[in-house]
C-alpha cells in the first residue's frame, strides 16, 4: 500500500453523482439534473451540477496540489502511481463497466472490449512514454573560446482543463488525464452531462492508489453558462483539452484566447472511406461495417461517406446494407446485443431528422431509415443502422456530421475523382482507403486532407502515433510524444562555460 494512499472511501453513491474536489466527494452548489439509461429512458441517477464557486474551488485545489507532494514527485514516482491507476480501474472493472453502460447504453460487448480496457491502458501507455522522453542540448562556440551549453527543461504546464465527450467517456477522458498527470500537471475534468459516472468513480480510485488530493478533480454540468464555460474561462487554468463538436471547440478556443492558453481540440468529422476496385471486398465490408455502425455510429472517427469505384459499387452497397441489417438491438447488458441506443432522446431525434431529410430528398434507402421496435426496451433512444445512395453531394446528409449509424454511398470512376470527393468537406479528421494496390494506397493517403488515414483497416490504434484532426476537425495532436508536447512546456537554459 502506497504510504501516501488514503484508505478507500466508501464506494461513491452513483445514484446521486457528486463532484470530486480536493480528494473529496461534494454535492454541487448548482442545480441537480437527471441522468437517464438510454435503453429504457429510466432515470438512473441525479447529478449535482457544480457552481462557479465549485469550479473555482476545484481549480484552487489543483493549483495547490502542484505546490504539494505531487509537484515534488520524481517521474518514476509518478509513473508508479499511474500504473496503480491502471491496476485500480482493472480491479474494479465490473463497476466501471456497469457505470459506463448505464450512462451510455452501449452494449457490454463493446464497453468490455474497448471502453474500460483502454480507459485503464491509457495510464500505462503514458507511464511508458514519460519514462523515455528526452529533451535537447546544444553546445555552441563563443568568441572567447569557452563556449556555451544550451539545454531544454520539460516542465508541466500546470492546471489543465479537460472537457470530454459522451461517446467513449472513460477512454477519452483518461486519454487526456493520463498524459497530463504523467507530465506532472493537475486536472479539472468536466465530463459530458450525459455520462458523469466513470469520471466520478475514478476519483475513488485516485484516493485508493494515493494520488494526492487536488491532482484530479471532477466538476459536473453543462457548457455555456455552466461548468464548461466556468472552467474554460477560469483565469487560473493553464491549458484546455477538449474532444467534441466543432462549434463547441470554436467557443473554447475563443475562451482560451484570453490569457493566451494553449488548446488541444479533437473536433467533429464527416469521415470518408474510399473503396477502389482492387480492394479485398471481405476485409473492406468487415471494416466498413465497424467504421459506419460501431457504437451506434457515435465515434468521431466513424465513416458517414463511402466512395466506391463504379465497377464494384453494387456489390459493396448490397454487402454493407446486409451488414446493417444484421445488427441485434436489445438489452445493453446482454452479450447478444450488438447495437445499443443513441445517447439521448435529443440525439436520437437529430439522427432520425437526417433519416427523414434523406427520404424527403429521394435517397435510395438500402437498409434501415427509421427507428426499430425493441421488445422490452420500447422507450429507448433507438435508430436503425442505415445505408443510402442516390443523393447529391450537396445534401445535408452528406455534408453534416450526423454522428449516427448511417452512411451514404457514392460511386466514382477515377482515382482523382475519388480523392476530390473525399476532400470536399470542411472537416478533416479521419479516412480509410481500401485497395490492394499499395502504390495507390500511399499516393492517395498523402492527398487526403485528414489527421488520420487507415489503409485496409479502421480504428487500428498505435497510441504512440499523432492523433487529431485537420481543418475544422481540430487543432493539435495527442498520442505518444505529441501528448507530452501539449502537456509540458519547454524552457531553454543557456549556460556560459
Ligand atoms: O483511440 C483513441 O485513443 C481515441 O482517441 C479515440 C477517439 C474516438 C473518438 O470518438
Amino acid at each position: 500500500m502506497n504510504e501516501s494512499a488514503r484508505p478507500a472511501t466508501k464506494t461513491v453513491d452513483l445514484t446521486r453523482v457528486p463532484n470530486f474536489i480536493g480528494g473529496a466527494f461534494v454535492e454541487g452548489g448548482g442545480t441537480t439534473f437527471e441522468n437517464r439509461f438510454p435503453a429504457t429512458d429510466e432515470v438512473v441517477s441525479v447529478v449535482t451540477e457544480a457552481s462557479s464557486d465549485d469550479v473555482d474551488r476545484a481549480v484552487s485545489a489543483a493549483r495547490k496540489a502542484l505546490k504539494g507532494p505531487w509537484g515534488r514527485m520524481s517521474i518514476p514516482e509518478r509513473v508508479a502511481l499511474l500504473r496503480k491507476l491502471a491496476d485500480g480501474i482493472n480491479a474494479r472493472f465490473d463497476e466501471f463497466l456497469k457505470a459506463e453502460i448505464r450512462d451510455t447504453g452501449k452494449p457490454v460487448s463493446l464497453a468490455s472490449h474497448i471502453d474500460i480496457p483502454r480507459g485503464a491502458a491509457n495510464f500505462n501507455v503514458f507511464a511508458d512514454q514519460i519514462l523515455t522522453v528526452s529533451t535537447e542540448t546544444f553546445e555552441m562556440p563563443t568568441p572567447d573560446g569557452a563556449g556555451a551549453l544550451n539545454y531544454a527543461l520539460r516542465l508541466p504546464r500546470g492546471v489543465i482543463g479537460v472537457i470530454c465527450p459522451w461517446n467513449l467517456p472513460l477512454l477519452l477522458m483518461t486519454w487526456k488525464v493520463a498524459p497530463a498527470l504523467a507530465c506532472g500537471n493537475t486536472v479539472v475534468v468536466k465530463p459530458s452531462e450525459e455520462t458523469p459516472s466513470t469520471a466520478t468513480l475514478l476519483g475513488e480510485v485516485m484516493n485508493e492508489v494515493g494520488i494526492p488530493e487536488g491532482v484530479y478533480n471532477v466538476v459536473h454540468g453543462f457548457g455555456p453558462g455552466s461548468t464548461g464555460e466556468f472552467l474554460t474561462r477560469h483565469p487560473d487554468v493553464d491549458a484546455i483539452t477538449f474532444t467534441g463538436e466543432t462549434v463547441t471547440g470554436e467557443a473554447i478556443m475563443g475562451a482560451a484566447a484570453k490569457g493566451v492558453r494553449p488548446v488541444s481540440l479533437e473536433l467533429g468529422g464527416k469521415n470518408p472511406a474510399i473503396v477502389f476496385d482492387t480492394a479485398d471486398l471481405d476485409k473492406t465490408i468487415e471494416g466498413l461495417g465497424r467504421s459506419c455502425f460501431a457504437n451506434t455510429g457515435q465515434v468521431c472517427l466513424g465513416t458517414e461517406r463511402v466512395y466506391v469505384q463504379r465497377g464494384i459499387f453494387d456489390r459493396v452497397a448490397e454487402a454493407l446494407a446486409e451488414k446493417a441489417r444484421a445488427y441485434a438491438f436489445g438489452d445493453p447488458f446482454s452479450k447478444a446485443t450488438s447495437m445499443g441506443p443513441t445517447i439521448s432522446r435529443v440525439h436520437q431525434k437529430k439522427v432520425l431528422s437526417y433519416y427523414e431529410k434523406a427520404r424527403a430528398e429521394g435517397a435510395t434507402v438500402l437498409a434501415g431509415g427509421g427507428a426499430p421496435e425493441v421488445d422490452g426496451f420500447e422507450k429507448g433512444y433507438w435508430v436503425q443502422p442505415t445505408v443510402w445512395t442516390g443523393l447529391p453531394e450537396s445534401s445535408a446528409v452528406i455534408t453534416d456530421e450526423i454522428f449516427g449509424p448511417c452512411a451514404h454511398l457514392t460511386p466514382f470512376d477515377s482515382e482523382e475523382e475519388g480523392v476530390a470527393l473525399a476532400n470536399d468537406s470542411p472537416y478533416g479528421l479521419a479516412t480509410s482507403i481500401w485497395t490492394q494496390d499499395l502504390s495507390q494506397a500511399h499516393r492517395v493517403a498523402k492527398q487526403i486532407e485528414v489527421g488520420i488515414t487507415w489503409v485496409n483497416c479502421w480504428f487500428l490504434r498505435d497510441l504512440r502515433t499523432p492523433f487529431g484532426g485537420s481543418k475544422s476537425s481540430g487543432v493539435g495532436r495527442e498520442g505518444g510524444v505529441h501528448s507530452l508536447e501539449f502537456y509540458t512546456e519547454l524552457r531553454n537554459v543557456c549556460v556560459k562555460l
